[in-house]
């Protein structure tokens, strides 16, 4: 059996459904080779941004293994961005990259490199597969690593010589899964369980080991008996605690001044399964005040030991080992709780009601958009979001993100994710609504990946709020004082002149594009477009003053 067809059966019996691809020289092999395969789909993306972007989508909705396969070192380079973002949410991607054959490596031909090395700083694993002989073993292993908590994407580069060449009797293996429900250190249980229960206003940060692990239920019991504000961590990625409970907070501020009115008061932080405090520029102000004690529990020994100083630091599964976490601290937060569940009620009403203020503002304002979409937007739906200055910090606040599926983007930061991401997650689930947040400057990074919606007719509803230009950073640049704060005037951020015409965008990519500049016009267009199970855009011009 030839090389290319062994590689096929491996990645069918690792429980592959789909490889992402965009193919060139080097993988013509396995092209070939897919006119007969009919296990595995391979899902076209016209760019290796798209391809990445599917790919992660699609292992961070299920937690199963997604293969994308590039083509050779230009490829590689340009998914580099988006396999950083993938690094970051810990996706379980097996990356592979067609190389040249071997037998003509030392010539350099065309769009060689030494792939392994350019991919080694944001995998887990990254090896160049040297014979077929090691095929079965490499997939095997990178499978595996990727799968094992923390999990990551791994990346195998594949000579062409190997997809060609024939084995008789080689020896495919099996895959390995490896449990994931590790229990944290008792001890260390029992000492963050003292911290908790001497604590007179502690605050919880959720993060994605929580939605990763399933545990919605768990979390709430815990929070619930500390009696404590939850908040989504900075760079939230996941329904990591569901935004309609009453201890419900929102998500934490990424600049370290606005963050510290947050935790004002909170005399103990503790973070399940949460980054801590990724920030977005340097302010010259800590994120935590002296002496804030901190209880961190994740499945990540990186999150534990990057920056802060743990009073009680414990590894594990966050699902399995916060119920006994929960069982010691049982009933410390009963003074406290119904005080934090109204503050909270009435720091949501105050939002809900300024939003509501500025309900009949034209041109839109992101807020009430948003809060109709939130209200139109079906249960099962999955919203992946790339909103920056439109979605700050309240956009959970009005659109639900209640199940720990139900909600993926911006982990790493990359932007042009969400549109390849939401291919990835139709896939997976082509019985939900799919619905797209995006900026207009995120979605012209990745615009490409609504050819993949229109080729096969992924219903995926994209909403771009268009303010024509690089909002955020001009929200940033203000912070940072200067010219560009005293006149309001910014270099390079506006996307205009001409403005991108999206309604062509679309079509030209053979997605239904729909034009939306009032709330009516939004409703009208969010509906039919759930009701047409067509992909398609919806432009929304948002206010553009900062
Ligand atoms: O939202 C931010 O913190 C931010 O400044 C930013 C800007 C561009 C991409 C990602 C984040």
């Amino acid at each position: 059996m030839q090389g290319k067809h062994i590689l096929l059966n491996l990645l069918h019996s690792e429980g592959v459904e789909f490889i992402f691809g965009n193919p060139g020289t080097t993988e013509l092999p396995l092209m070939d080779a897919f006119v007969v395969e009919n296990r595995i789909r391979y899902i076209l993306g016209l760019n290796e941004v798209v391809v990445m972007g599917m790919a992660d989508g699609y292992a961070q909705a299920t937690g199963r293994l997604a293969v994308c396969n590039l083509h050779a070192a230009p490829g590689l380079g340009n998914a580099m961005g988006m396999l950083y973002n993938a690094a970051k949410a810990g996706a379980p991607i097996l990356v592979t990259a067609g190389q040249q054959d071997m037998c003509i490596r030392l010539t350099e031909p065309l769009l060689w490199d030494d792939l392994a090395t350019m991919a080694r700083p944001l995998c887990k694993w990254s090896f160049e597969v040297n014979s077929l002989a090691e095929l079965p073993r490499a997939i095997r292993r990178a499978s595996k690593v990727a799968l094992t908590a923390p999990t990551g994407p791994v990346f195998l580069s594949i000579p062409g010589d190997i997809l060609t060449a024939s084995a008789a009797d080689l020896d495919l293996g099996q895959p390995t899964r490896i449990g994931t429900r590790m229990r944290g250190d008792a001890d260390v249980v029992a000492a963050a369980a003292k911290l908790i229960q001497a604590s007179v206003n502690p605050v919880i940060f959720a993060g994605d080991s929580v939605a990763k692990s399933s545990a919605h239920a768990e979390i709430i019991a815990f929070a619930e008996a500390v009696g404590a504000p939850v908040y989504l961590e900075a760079m939230a990625n996941t329904a990591a605690f569901p935004s309609n409970h009453p201890l419900y907070g929102g998500t934490v501020p990424r600049m370290t001044p606005a963050l510290r009115a947050v935790m004002a008061g909170h005399d103990l932080l503790i973070s399940i399964g949460a980054d801590l405090m990724t920030q977005s520029q340097a302010t010259g102000i800590e994120a935590l005040s002296p002496g804030t004690l901190v209880v961190h529990l994740d499945d990540e020994p990186w999150q534990i030991g990057k920056n802060f100083a743990a009073t009680a630091a414990i590894q594990g599964d966050v699902k399995a080992t916060l119920p006994e976490l929960t069982a010691l601290v049982a009933g410390c937060g009963d003074g406290r709780r119904e005080g934090i569940v109204a503050k909270l009620a009435a720091v949501r009403a105050e939002l809900l009601a300024g939003v509501d203020a500025m309900a009949g503002q034209i041109p839109l304002q992101s807020q009430p958009v948003l809060k109709l979409i939130g209200e139109l937007l079906p249960a099962d739906a999955i919203v992946v979001e790339e909103l920056l200055s439109s979605g700050m910090n309240t956009v959970r606040h009005l659109v639900p993100a209640v199940a720990p599926d139900s909600w993926f983007g911006m982990r790493g930061g990359g932007i042009g994710v969400a549109i390849p991401q939401a291919a990835g997650i139709q896939l997976a689930f082509p019985g939900r609504p799919v619905v797209v947040l995006s900026g207009d400057g995120s979605a012209m990074y990745s615009a490409a990946a609504l050819w993949t919606l229109a080729h096969y007719q992924l219903p995926v509803i994209t909403v771009i709020f268009n303010n024509r230009g690089y909002r955020i950073l001009k929200q940033r640049t203000r912070a940072i004082g200067g010219h560009s704060a005293e006149t309001d005037t910014y270099v390079a951020m506006d996307i205009e002149e001409p403005a991108i015409d999206f309604m062509a965008l679309a079509k030209a990519h053979g997605v239904l594009g729909v034009k939306a500049d009032t709330l009516d016009a939004v409703r009208a267009a969010f509906l039919a477009a759930l009701a047409s199970k067509a992909p398609t855009l919806i432009e929304i011009a948002v206010e553009r003053g900062l």
